[in-house]
């Protein structure tokens, strides 16, 4: 368990995380959710006590990182995914990792069937594409057998099967009882891997809540109508927040209200329907629409 009290991280005048507050629970995958800059990394750097907190608590099993007497064995990370550039088999790499910390050579072999390296066990780490990089880095995160996982962006840059592999692996961990903590800038990835979603942008947490609630609250629902009597039908919805915009096809797109209202007031209003269909945003679109103004660089439009 991961629990972040009122967390803060000033740099300069800039307020990377500004008093977040969230609860990360064993036993499920959470996300950690946020466009470039939100101040996720930052997050996770301050609960493995890699950065000071300017104001409040980040603690890990009810205590702050630096307290854990074994801290491997609480917590695994695997933060700012790079290659190791090393001259070492990954065998050994990983075996120097776990003799600083008093974990058995066994230990290093389980790791390294767990995450599927056993062919590329005796190649060199310099050598090793970012797929493979990634599973020694998560390898190196479970050393210590770690009741807590934290990967920062873990699929960026994967091929689609690499992607799966961390995907599923994460499930496994999770369903094993661990509390697994991964962050990502794609909405579309965290979909397919997270139970729980945690959504930050500007430091700030915009929605902590199951993923399918966080998906139907962002989501804009729009309805798309004809009807013979577009004029008399916009009349009819008129309201506050509703909105009403006419294709040149001849379709109406209805947001702020349901179908069946629609049905209902066309009904009432004595006005035919030739079509009534809700459409759902993207999964990419609700993300987009919830964190729209937060992102910290927009892309400028150029003509
Ligand atoms: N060491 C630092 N010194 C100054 N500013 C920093 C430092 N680290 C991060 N920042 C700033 O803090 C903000 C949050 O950065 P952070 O890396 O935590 O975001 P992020 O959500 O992880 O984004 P990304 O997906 O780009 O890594 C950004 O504006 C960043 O420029």
């Amino acid at each position: 368990m991961i629990e972040i009290e009122g967390l803060s991280k000033r740099y300069g005048p800039k307020l990377a995380v500004d008093d977040v507050s969230f609860t990360v629970r064993p036993g499920i995958v959470t996300g950690f959710l946020g466009p470039n800059g939100a101040g996720k990394s930052t997050t996770m750097r301050m609960i493995m006590g890699l950065d000071k907190p300017t104001k409040g608590t980040a603690l890990i099993a009810g205590k702050p990182y630096a307290r854990h007497p074994a801290p491997l064995h609480e917590v695994g990370a695997l933060l700012e995914a790079k290659a190791v550039h090393t001259g070492r088999t990954a065998f050994n790499h990983l075996l120097a990792l776990a003799a600083t910390h008093g974990i058995p050579k066994s230990r290093v072999r389980e790791v390294i069937a767990m995450t599927g390296l056993e062919s590329v066990a005796n190649k060199r780490v310099g050598g090793f594409s970012l797929g493979m990089g990634q599973r020694l880095g998560i390898a190196a995160a479970l050393l210590g057998d770690p009741h807590t996982l934290i990967l920062d962006e873990p699929v960026n840059g994967l091929d689609p099967e690499g992607v799966r592999w961390v995907r599923e692996f994460c499930r496994y961990l999770a369903s094993e009882g661990r509390t697994v903590f991964i962050s990502s800038h794609l909405m579309s990835e965290m979909s397919q891997t997270a139970d729980h979603l945690i959504v930050l942008g500007r430091g700030h947490v915009l929605a902590d809540a199951p993923i399918s609630q966080v998906i139907a609250g962002a989501t804009r629902r729009a309805v798309r109508v004809r009807t013979p009597n577009a004029q008399g039908l916009t009349s009819a919805l008129a309201g506050p927040d509703i909105t009403v915009t006419s294709f040149d096809d001849g379709a109406l797109e209805v947001v702020g209200v349901d179908a069946a209202r629609i049905g209902d007031t066309a009904a009432a209003a004595g006005i035919a329907l030739h079509e009534l269909t809700p459409i759902d945003a993207s999964l990419e679109e609700a993300y987009l629409e919830l964190t729209q103004d937060e992102v910290e660089y927009h892309s400028e439009v150029t003509r």
